[in-house]
């Protein structure tokens, strides 16, 4: 469908052009993505180096940083990196001199299953030849006891003969050996991603005997179970939060490292299993350990140190820079999750550019795209499974903005609760004017916009010596500082001498979570209005960082402190003029409020203050501001 019949203007047709990073295509069907995942890993061009070199090298890798942004993808794509020729399959034999030290054999890979195949076949032609023997000597006893008349006496002795035979004699099959790792049917080195593994999925296991005698019992080698690092065999172990593994799991990981084998054992002290211990198992592994900065603290200074001596460390980009090539990359991004997802359809262009305005909002630093993809791909798992849904054919922007409603993070949701309940107490009025009360905008989390309004009060000094600032709510210490700094500015934008005064600030039912001192031209403009006793437009809503010059200075999370206040139906809002291109609204609240870029104080009060004596407090300010 081109521009014209979806009803799109021209000036949109560019802007989505724009956000496609130049790309002309009508669904992510006609975008081609690479064969081989490494170079599917999107921002992250400083890892990839890294863990091309380390492939060929075979060296460890740490990667450190913020979840999602493609830490186990990069070890899976170095599993594909690996020789998949050198693969081997690793089997267990019994050991007839000591059952409790099952012995250990590699062969190529796709050998040991022969091996077992051919044992089992030799196994069986020696069971039949037995079990016709015994066939034939039962037959004799029954048919010799039935000619004397001694039946009975026969079929007692025949049994008995072949219980002996059952539980006496050598049973071929326990000489069966098993395979304990099978690399046959690999297309690529193994990837054993281990995070959260205990010590005997890590390291192996013996499997408990229930029945340790008289012939019923397993031999020691069958149960024999291999760890994910005989599994990561020539291949790669993927191990996340590496520091959650007890220390002495990294001691034994350490050791594994170093000795390249390691032999298993019973990993519960009380069973049969412990009593039995393989030869050394070979495990000749690449450790990718991933994690956050945390991970480092956690973790035993000899494992990391091994991984900085023989590996690479590597920190992990949360976004890139926001430009047409990246934007591209995005686009494939979109189109590479619809082929690995298998089940939703091909987004058309218009659902894709959302998918970037998204990932600009969600890298919350100017100028760039967020590279928390995990977060991004599901919500392109949202909007097809809504489109799905609906039986579409393609997912078009309005999936994508009702995923975009549906994929909210707690944050967000917890806001929207927050905003239900304040809707009940009515603690914030959108329209008319009152004196030393301003809607300010806070976030919480890291996404999700409120409306937190202030109230200024002044009154005259209890002490007798000076006047206090004092600020109630449950203010963090940040925010309390910037009541402090507005105090200065006060003192000397108004002219008043506040020295005698009490400035009481409250920021009405804040909560945990609310930080930063974005809020300091609201307190500013609430002290000022109580002070000259001009009332604030109440459908005015503002952010900003004031410096003590007066100046207003950039904040974070504009475009969700924009949001949180269309939904409270708020008319304008004030932001710092340095954050103007921060602001990334959807569709959904595009042109719903009028966006007011400020740089200064007055032009604050300006736009906040209404009624008379505002326009003369205005010229003071400016005359102040000149000197
Ligand atoms: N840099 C990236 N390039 C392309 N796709 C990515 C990237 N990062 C994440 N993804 C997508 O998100 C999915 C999940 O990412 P992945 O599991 O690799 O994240 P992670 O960093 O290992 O997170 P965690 O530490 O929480 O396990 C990937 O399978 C892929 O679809």
């Amino acid at each position: 469908m081109d521009a014209k019949s979806q009803g799109v203007s021209e000036g949109v047709e560019n802007s989505v052009k724009e956000l496609l990073g130049g790309l002309d295509f009508e669904t992510t069907a006609e975008i081609e993505v690479p064969e081989r995942l490494i170079d599917q890993v999107i921002g992250q061009d400083h890892a990839v180096e890294a863990i091309k070199k380390a492939a060929v090298q075979k060296r460890h890798v740490m990667l450190i940083g913020s979840p999602g942004t493609g830490k186990s993808m990069l070890a899976k794509a170095m599993a594909e990196l690996l020789p998949k020729e050198e693969l081997e399959d690793i089997l267990v034999y019994p050991n007839p001199e000591d059952p409790n030290q099952p012995k250990i054999r590699t062969v190529p890979a796709g050998k040991g299953k022969e091996i077992v195949e051919a044992y089992k076949q030799e196994a069986l032609k020696k069971a039949q030849a037995r079990n016709f023997f015994l066939f034939m000597l039962v037959f004799f006893i029954v048919g010799y006891a039935a000619i004397e008349g001694q039946i009975i006496w026969g079929i007692i002795a025949a049994a008995m003969l072949f219980l002996v035979a059952r539980y006496m004699l050598p049973k071929e099959e326990r000489n069966v050996p098993k395979l304990l790792v099978n690399n046959a049917e690999r297309k690529t080195a193994p990837f054993e991603d281990a995070t959260g593994a205990h010590a005997g999925a890590l390291f192996g296991d013996v499997r408990h005997d229930p029945f340790q005698s008289g012939g019923l019992e397993t031999p020691a080698h069958e149960r024999v179970e291999a760890g994910a690092i005989h599994r990561a065999h020539r291949g790669v172990l993927y191990i996340d939060e590496i520091n959650t593994l007890t220390i002495e799991s990294q001691q034994k990981l350490l050791t594994a490292l170093q000795e390249k084998k390691f032999p298993i054992t019973g990993q519960s002290e009380r069973s049969s299993g412990a009593m039995v211990r393989t030869e050394p198992v070979p495990c000749d592994f690449v450790l990718v350990a991933a994690g956050n900065l945390d991970a480092l603290m956690g973790m035993h200074p000899a494992l990391r140190s091994r991984i900085e001596g023989y590996g690479y460390e590597i920190y992990m980009n949360d976004s890139m820079e926001d430009t047409p090539e990246n934007r591209r990359k995005l686009v494939r991004f979109v189109a590479q999750e619809v082929r690995r997802d298998g089940k939703i359809p091909h987004f058309d262009r218009y659902a894709v550019a959302e998918i970037i305005k998204e990932a600009k909002r969600r890298a919350g630093r100017r100028y760039h795209l967020t590279l928390r993809l995990r977060e991004l791909g599901g919500l392109v798992r949202t909007a097809g499974d809504i489109a799905k849904g609906e039986g579409a054919s393609v997912v078009r922007l309005e999936h994508v903005l009702a995923a975009k409603k549906i994929a909210r993070t707690i944050e967000e949701q917890l806001a929207d609760k927050y905003l239900e309940r304040r809707k009940d107490y009515r603690l914030f009025t959108t329209e008319g004017a009152e004196v030393g009360k301003v809607n300010g905008l806070a976030v919480i989390g890291e996404s999700a916009g409120i409306v937190l309004p202030i109230i200024a009060e002044v009154t005259p000094a209890i002490s007798k010596e000076e006047g206090r600032v004092i600020a109630t709510g449950r203010l963090q210490e940040i925010a309390m500082e910037a009541v402090m700094n507005v105090s200065a500015i006060i003192k000397k934008f108004t002219g008043r001498d506040i020295s005698n005064k009490d400035v009481h600030i409250q920021f009405v039912g804040t909560y945990e979570g609310v930080e930063g001192d974005s809020a300091s031209i609201s307190i500013a403009t609430a002290v000022i209005s109580a002070i000259e006793g001009i009332p604030v437009d109440q459908s005015v809503a503002m952010t900003g960082s004031l410096s003590v010059k007066g100046e207003v200075l950039p904040v974070g999370g504009v475009t969700q402190k924009i949001e949180a206040a269309i939904q409270a139906g708020l008319k304008k809002v004030i932001i710092p003029k340095d954050n103007l291109d921060d602001v990334m609204l959807d569709a959904a609240h595009e042109g719903k409020i009028e966006i007011i870029p400020v740089s200064r104080i007055d032009e604050v009060l300006e736009h906040a203050l209404v009624g008379d004596g505002k326009e003369k407090l205005i010229g003071k300010l400016r005359q102040i501001a000149r000197v």
